[in-house]
């Protein structure tokens, strides 16, 4: 059933109970770490429960993330992503999307944020395009909220990028010890239904820039690629994350972990979601590790994991390519475009 970039023709995807890893029950976790293994070289995406993040916690920031957006938009304006220098903020429709080849906007709004880090951080007074303090609307809990949040799910991602290396056979932290002081977003995004748009989707197909996300929808739509290209539904399950392997993996694993490519179509019901892409720190040389690179078979060109990361922003949102097409803003030497990673490129070049 598998095609030759190893990706199955999976028609659901495997739900995996991960609570062993905080236990010292040696079999248990190996079975867990071993299901986390099979999972990303064979589908890219996995639903994890049992991870102990308080269901409260995601219960209070929907409450807020509800309220912000349902503020009028010139109220929402005033915390525009592109007055910010460490792309955090308010991300209006139409603002993302805009360079994908069927050049169809996403039909979505956000509020992007990552690590909240304090304005005299160095890397942030240095310039740092990712690094720095989160921005925050005037609304009493936000925050405070969405920081409890960030931070749990934060610490279930530690454990998930540890259980990845002891999947593949590596030094278990072969990857935490690049995840320090990471450029990992949580972005807060609201999907609107709109019964008269015709042919408009929520967002288009991609990969996701960074090791890997940890997704919590409302609602379904979310759709992820097999490897026979055909697209399989991936509906919330209560309580359950959605993990999928994004770009660094994939290159680290030189193609043993697949980024998944996956996209969420036009919504039947309002819809929020909220991914936190964990990310390794910002200045991470990402070269495939020794093991996959076989005889015969390429290695992949090394990224620098926050050059990736700002180098796809960059050719994403309308304020950054606005500065790119200006000369105000050029892009890290060696970045690659849209759509490098994940089976729909390999499709492209097979
Ligand atoms: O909203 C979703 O379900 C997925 C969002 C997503 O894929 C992304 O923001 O990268
Ligand atoms: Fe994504």
């Amino acid at each position: 059933m598998t095609t030759q970039t190893g990706l199955g023709a999976f028609t659901s995807i495997p739900v995996i109970d991960i609570a062993a890893l905080w236990t010292d029950d040696g079999e248990s976790r190996k079975r867990v770490v071993d299901e986390i293994g099979d999972a990303a070289r064979n589908v890219g995406f996995f639903y994890v429960t049992g991870s102990g993040v308080d269901e409260e916690l995601f219960e209070s920031m929907l409450k807020q993330v509800k309220a912000f957006f349902a503020k009028p938009v010139e109220e929402k304006m005033r915390y525009y992503i592109g007055n910010s220098t460490c792309h955090r903020g308010y991300v209006p429709v139409g603002e993302e999307g805009l360079d994908k080849p069927d050049k169809k906007p996403d039909l979505k709004e956000a509020f992007d944020t990552a690590l909240d880090l304090p304005a005299d951080d160095p890397d942030h007074l240095a310039g740092n395009p990712m690094l720095g303090p989160n921005v925050w609307p005037d609304q009493d809990g936000f925050a405070e909220a969405v920081t409890a949040y960030y931070q749990a799910v934060l610490a279930v991602g530690q454990k998930l990028l540890w259980a990845f290396a002891v999947a593949l056979g590596e030094d278990p932290d072969v990857f935490t010890r690049h995840a320090t002081k990471t450029p990992s977003q949580l972005r807060l995004m609201h999907y609107q239904y709109d019964p008269d748009a015709h042919d408009v989707q929520g967002i288009g197909s991609h990969t996701d820039f960074e090791c890997f996300t940890l997704l919590r929808p409302t609602a379904p739509g979310l759709e992820v690629m097999n490897g026979a290209g055909e697209w399989i539904d991936a509906p919330p399950i209560p309580g359950a994350f959605v993990i999928n392997v994004g770009d660094m993996l994939e290159l680290w694993t030189n193609g043993e972990f697949v980024a998944t490519s996956h996209r969420v179509r036009k919504v039947s019901e309002e819809r929020y979601s909220f991914p936190l892409f964990f990310n390794v720190d910002y200045d991470t040389r990402v070269a495939p590790l020794p093991q996959f690179v076989r005889d015969g078979e390429p290695a992949r060109t090394p990224l620098v994991a926050g050059e990736h990361l700002f180098a796809q922003t960059a050719q994403a949102f309308t304020y950054l390519r606005k500065r790119l097409a200006s000369g105000e803003l050029t892009l890290p030497e060696g970045s690659v475009g849209l759509g490098t990673f994940g089976q729909e490129a390999r499709q492209k070049t097979a």
